[in-house]
């Protein structure tokens, strides 16, 4: 498992932690690290001597750290220049050790460049880029290297324009090939369009990790975690010890949603797989290993529910939701049945101790919530966890799971070709097979979203995908993780 910690908490442990060292300490290590790192990646493009390394320098530390590390590069024989964006404030020091390692300034963005430093902010930057930055992170793209290639972005701390602490990217960003972090990750190096501008995230250790005490704001689950969680049957096992899910999903109007919820679910490590609905005919045609009844009621012993998908939302879809919300099993509420929670016609229903999971896209957030989840989706999750007292799975690009407690999770799988009808319904069934086969809510709803990441990418390698596909690549992704 990796984690992230919000900005207060690291200046916390930087304070800690400088408190014993001699000044300065923190940011040598910083830049030695960085400096070491872009040193690797120019290698890579015809080596460090003669390399055109271009510094975009802040007022800030960030600056500092940048000026450092392109002095260690101009030490190698690397020509660099550096574009400080606030002449009269810029890091004295740092400043004078690159002039004297034989740096350069300059005060236009070049043409030319093998390696970009963005030093423009760090972790102290507020709202979007000012308009002197925004004009040369969008200018960027345009410089090209020695070998006649875009000159690659390293990112000093996070790519400046990113918001920190959430993930957000408000306004014009730099993108970035690689990040190299300092001390720990933050929130922005794993949540929303920011991770996606970080490029490689490269962490470089200062000693802040014994200091950190805080809880980590995020924490991003690794394929070690999801194959040491996956449940395994054993020698004692039979079809009722590793779980039955119950279905109650699709309509004779949406049939599919209960074909791909049962393929999700198939997929997953329960023993049995029951369904209860209309589309009954047409599910048990398609997986014959599946249970079918007709009504929640009738559908016999099950270990967790799974409701909503294609379920439709009149009367009949009503009665169904009421019946799987009034056992003491954990249950999973996805697309119909979260938009029938609207208006608080189920308030008591949900009052309830057995866990309660709900799987909620955009759409389905805002008609629940009232408002769209907004710049910061990760405190949003949050908060519609401890109102529901639900574990909140807020679907997207990097999945968030939200516990009642603040507990957040970012999904690292995934790809854009999952945005395709049925894809949800797969992730339903498997996890509501994890549910029923006794994980804890939180940790059923991050395996479930990494996996069916990875399966998502995995389909996508043929092409443009469908929900069957990704249900499809659910087994190989499963060997692959699991050996
Ligand atoms: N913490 C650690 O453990 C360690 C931290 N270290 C390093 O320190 C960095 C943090 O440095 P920091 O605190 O000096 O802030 P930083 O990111 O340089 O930004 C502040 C400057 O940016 C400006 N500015 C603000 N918003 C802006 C915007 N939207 N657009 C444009 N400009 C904007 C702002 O200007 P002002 O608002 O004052 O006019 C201010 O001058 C951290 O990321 C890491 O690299 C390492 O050296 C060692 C260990
Ligand atoms: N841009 C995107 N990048 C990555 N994954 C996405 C993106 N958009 C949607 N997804 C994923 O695709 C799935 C779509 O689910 P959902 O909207 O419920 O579809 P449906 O209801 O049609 O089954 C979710 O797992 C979601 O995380």
């Amino acid at each position: 498992m990796r984690r992230a910690w919000r900005v207060t908490d690291v200046r916390a442990a930087e304070k800690t932690l400088m408190a014993t060292l001699p000044e300065g300490t923190l940011m040598q290590r910083a830049a030695a690290g960085l400096a070491r790192r872009c040193a690797l990646l120019l290698e890579e493009t015809g080596g460090v001597y003669g390399a055109r390394v271009l510094l975009l320098v802040g007022s800030g530390d960030n600056g500092g750290d940048t000026l450092y590390a392109g002095a260690a590069l101009a030490r190698r024989g690397a020509q660099v220049r550096a574009l400080l964006l606030t002449p009269e404030r810029v890091h004295l020091a740092g400043l004078a050790a690159l002039r004297q390692a034989g740096g350069f300034t300059t005060g236009d963005l070049p043409t030319r460049a093998d390696l970009i430093l963005d030093g423009i902010v760090g972790i102290g930057s507020r709202g979007g880029l000012r308009s002197q930055a925004a004009a040369i992170a969008r200018g960027l793209g345009a410089l090209r290297g020695r070998t006649g290639e875009r000159a690659l972005v390293v990112a000093v701390d996070v790519p400046s324009g990113v918001a920190v602490d959430t993930g957000d990217v408000p306004g014009e960003a730099v993108t970035a090939d690689v990040t190299v972090t300092f001390g720990c990750l933050k929130p922005a190096h794993v949540l929303g369009p920011a991770a996606v501008r970080c490029g490689h995230v490269d962490l470089v250790d200062i000693g802040l990790g014994p200091v950190l005490q805080a809880d980590p704001a995020v924490r991003v689950p690794e394929a070690a975690d999801i194959a040491a969680w996956w449940p395994r049957p054993g020698a004692t096992s039979d079809k009722y010890t590793r779980g039955v899910v119950g279905l109650a999903t699709g309509s004779v109007k949406y049939p599919g949603a209960a074909l791909l919820s049962a393929a999700g679910a198939l997929a997953g490590p329960t023993g049995m797989v029951r369904y209860a609905g209309s589309a009954h005919y047409d599910v048990v045609r398609a997986h014959p290993t599946v249970v079918a009844s007709r009504k929640v009621a009738d559908a016999g012993r099950v270990q967790a529910w799974v409701c909503g998908s294609g379920l439709g939302t009149g009367d009949e879809a009503r009665t169904e939701l009421r019946s799987v919300l009034a056992t003491s099993l954990p249950v999973l509420l996805d697309a119909d049945a979260i938009t029938l929670l609207v208006g608080g016609e189920h308030a008591e229903d949900l009052r309830r101790d057995a866990p309660l999971v709900i799987t909620p896209h955009d759409g389905e957030f805002k008609r629940l919530a009232g408002e769209a989840p907004g710049a910061d989706r990760a405190g949003a999750a949050a908060r519609l966890a401890a109102w529901t007292n639900a574990v909140v799975l807020l679907k997207g690009d990097r999945t968030i799971v939200a516990t009642p407690a603040g507990e957040i999770w970012a999904n690292p799988t995934g790809s854009p070709e999952l945005a395709t009808a049925g894809t949800g319904d797969v992730l339903a069934g498997l996890l509501g097979s994890l549910l029923a086969a006794g994980l804890p809510a939180v940790r059923a709803a991050v395996m479930a979203a990494y996996v069916h990441g990875l399966a998502g990418r995995r389909a996508a390698v043929d092409g443009p995908v469908t929900g069957s596909d990704v249900a499809s690549a659910l087994r190989p992704v499963l060997v692959d993780l699991l050996g």
